[in-house]
């Protein structure tokens, strides 16, 4: 027989075998909800907001993992955090990808830690960011944090010309000192007109809003059933002139581009004392192998991960506060009883708050800053559970059931209780209450992720909501305000990967006579502390 046609045999046998056990693996594929022929689940999921409450309903129908066909796209929701960390972690080398978005990669994901592909460029900058975020280098920015918690307090109190959500945004720019070397990047306030065809606004006079914009544009576009051409991808070859949706998005590209290297510059320029992460990329080996376009978006996607997930969290807190009184004075009473009344709050009483630490984990764990995760993409056939998971299924981390998990957290995981991560101290002891074991070095929830594209951001996170979170109940009550018109708290597509804050208004006031004096105080020094450094 002639060798090139035993050749081309062998080939052809070989194929047949892997399509053939590749199909017979297909039907042992996890569970999940009929489809519709062509378009599979796709009509199931197309138009509806807040997608996770859907996931969670069918968790109970179809277990730890859902699979999706999405018009002929493999996707599969991972529900529980079991799975999560068998496959995530325990697998970590072949879950690390994110899968390809059309409309995300022309704005620019491949330039943005969180959705960028797995590869040399994200190693590189997720290397960087580590170097300056880990557990050890994040106490670094614990003073910064005080007195953004300081500057918060205050600002709750007296400011009257900023919205909630405005000084809450204020708050969770202690990245942006960290990152930019300088409290605030804003100008002047000034009225900005909204173009109705524009899918990205950039506030010029509002940099923190544009910064949070940036993120939304990136995650309502990787939002499940977003763009037409993620489903059928031969229309990226329709010209971008003849589309709305290309055009926006080679253009966000660019003016993200500029915003990200305009602070990035900035900040080079001006931090003198080259403490600021630009500073450091720009000066140090931290940066090798990083270009000048990738440290600048390094910076800027940093911030935007840490923006608007910290302000959606802060956000949570004052509402849980307003609906749950008791939880509030039973923290305030801690407060008083650790720290006094004659000072505020700061890290060295951490370990002796344990109630204030369950709160912080009780916001995380009920009402996670992203329920759903930007997906990640298996780079290899796989199993889990006897179930076949293909190569290139795009798995979409469902962090809102893996948080309301009966098994783990009882019967009440809709409510918001802190008394779950707490128990009984022994006796003798000052506080009646402590964390319980388990979770002394836990997270006691999933909202920061898993494995190796788990929140890189974790450590300086936490610690920005315990010192925010402490000095506003120590300082201050928080109270419901029928009477005042609600102000919608965020302004955010309703088809986002990120969790909607409910319009709510409240009232701030002195928790006692000291308290106003303090602030006062703090905040002048931390005033003065930054004139004179400038
Ligand atoms: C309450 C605050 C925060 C929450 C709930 C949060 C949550 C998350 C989640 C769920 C992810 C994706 C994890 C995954 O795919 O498994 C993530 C990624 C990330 N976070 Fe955070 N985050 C927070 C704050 C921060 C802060 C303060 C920073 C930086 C200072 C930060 C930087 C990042 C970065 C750079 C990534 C991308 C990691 C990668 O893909 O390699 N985050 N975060």
């Amino acid at each position: 027989m002639n060798p090139l046609l035993l050749g081309l045999a062998v080939l052809f046998f070989i194929l047949f075998i892997r399509l053939y056990s590749r199909d017979s693996n297909r039907k042992l594929l996890p569970p999940g909800p009929t489809g519709v022929p062509i378009l599979g689940n796709l009509p199931q999921v197309v138009g509806v907001s807040q997608l996770w409450h859907l996931f969670d309903k069918w968790k109970y129908e179809y277990g730890s993992l859902t699979f999706l066909n999405l018009a002929g796209k493999d996707v599969m929701v991972l529900n529980s955090k079991a799975a999560a960390t068998e496959l995530l972690e325990r697998r970590s080398a072949i879950y690390s990808d994110r899968p390809r978005s059309i409309v995300a990669n022309h704005i620019g994901a491949q330039m943005a830690i969180p959705f960028a592909g797995y590869g040399k460029s994200w190693q590189n900058m997720r290397r960087a960011a580590h170097e300056v975020l880990n557990a050890r280098v994040s106490t670094q920015y614990q003073p910064v944090q005080i007195e953004e918690a300081i500057i918060l307090a205050h600002g709750l109190l007296y400011d009257e010309s900023s919205t909630l959500l405005e000084k809450i945004n204020g708050s969770a720019s202690t990245v942006i000192s960290v990152v930019y070397g300088k409290r605030s990047l804003s100008s002047e306030k000034k009225e900005e007109v909204l173009d109705p065809d524009e899918d990205l606004h950039l506030p010029e006079s509002d940099p923190l809003q544009s910064l949070c914009n940036i993120g939304h544009r990136f995650t309502s576009s990787l939002y499940p059933g977003a763009y037409l051409v993620e489903v059928l991808p031969i229309l990226d070859y329709v010209p971008a002139k003849l589309v709305r949706w290309k055009r926006n998005a080679t253009q966000d590209f660019h003016r993200i581009s500029e915003t990200f290297h305009k602070f990035y510059e900035d900040a080079v320029q001006n931090d003198q004392q080259r403490n600021s992460l630009c500073a450091t990329l720009a000066d140090t080996k931290l940066a090798n192998g990083l270009t000048h376009a990738e440290k600048a978006w390094v910076t800027g996607s940093i911030s935007v991960a840490a923006l608007e997930t910290t302000s959606t969290t802060l956000s949570f807190f004052i509402y849980a506060m307003i609906q749950h009184p008791h939880v509030q004075q039973q923290a305030q009473m801690e407060l008083d009883r650790v720290v006094g009344r004659t000072r505020s709050p700061n890290f060295t009483d951490m370990a002796y708050l344990p109630y204030m630490r369950a709160i912080v984990k009780e916001v995380l764990r009920w009402q996670p800053a992203i329920p759903l995760v930007v997906p990640r993409m298996a780079m290899e056939d796989d199993w889990y559970e006897g179930h076949f998971i293909p190569k290139g299924t795009a798995l979409i981390l469902n962090l809102w059931s893996m948080n309301r998990d009966r098994d783990v957290y009882g019967p009440d995981v809709d409510q918001f209780r802190p008394e779950r991560f707490l128990q009984e101290s022994e006796k003798g002891s000052d506080s009646s209450y402590m964390i319980r074991p388990e979770y002394e070095n836990e997270d006691g929830h999933c909202s920061f992720g898993f494995g190796r594209r788990g929140c890189v951001g974790k450590y300086v996170a936490d610690n920005a909501l315990f010192i925010d979170m402490a000095t506003i109940l120590w300082a201050l009550r928080i109270e419901p305000a029928p009477s005042k018109p609600k102000i919608p708290t965020k302004r955010g597509p309703t088809k986002d990967l990120v969790n909607p804050i409910p319009d709510f208004e409240c009232n701030f006031l002195p928790r006692f006579a000291e308290a106003e004096t303090i602030l006062q105080s703090l905040q002048d020094d931390v005033m003065q502390g930054r004139s004179s450094e400038v």
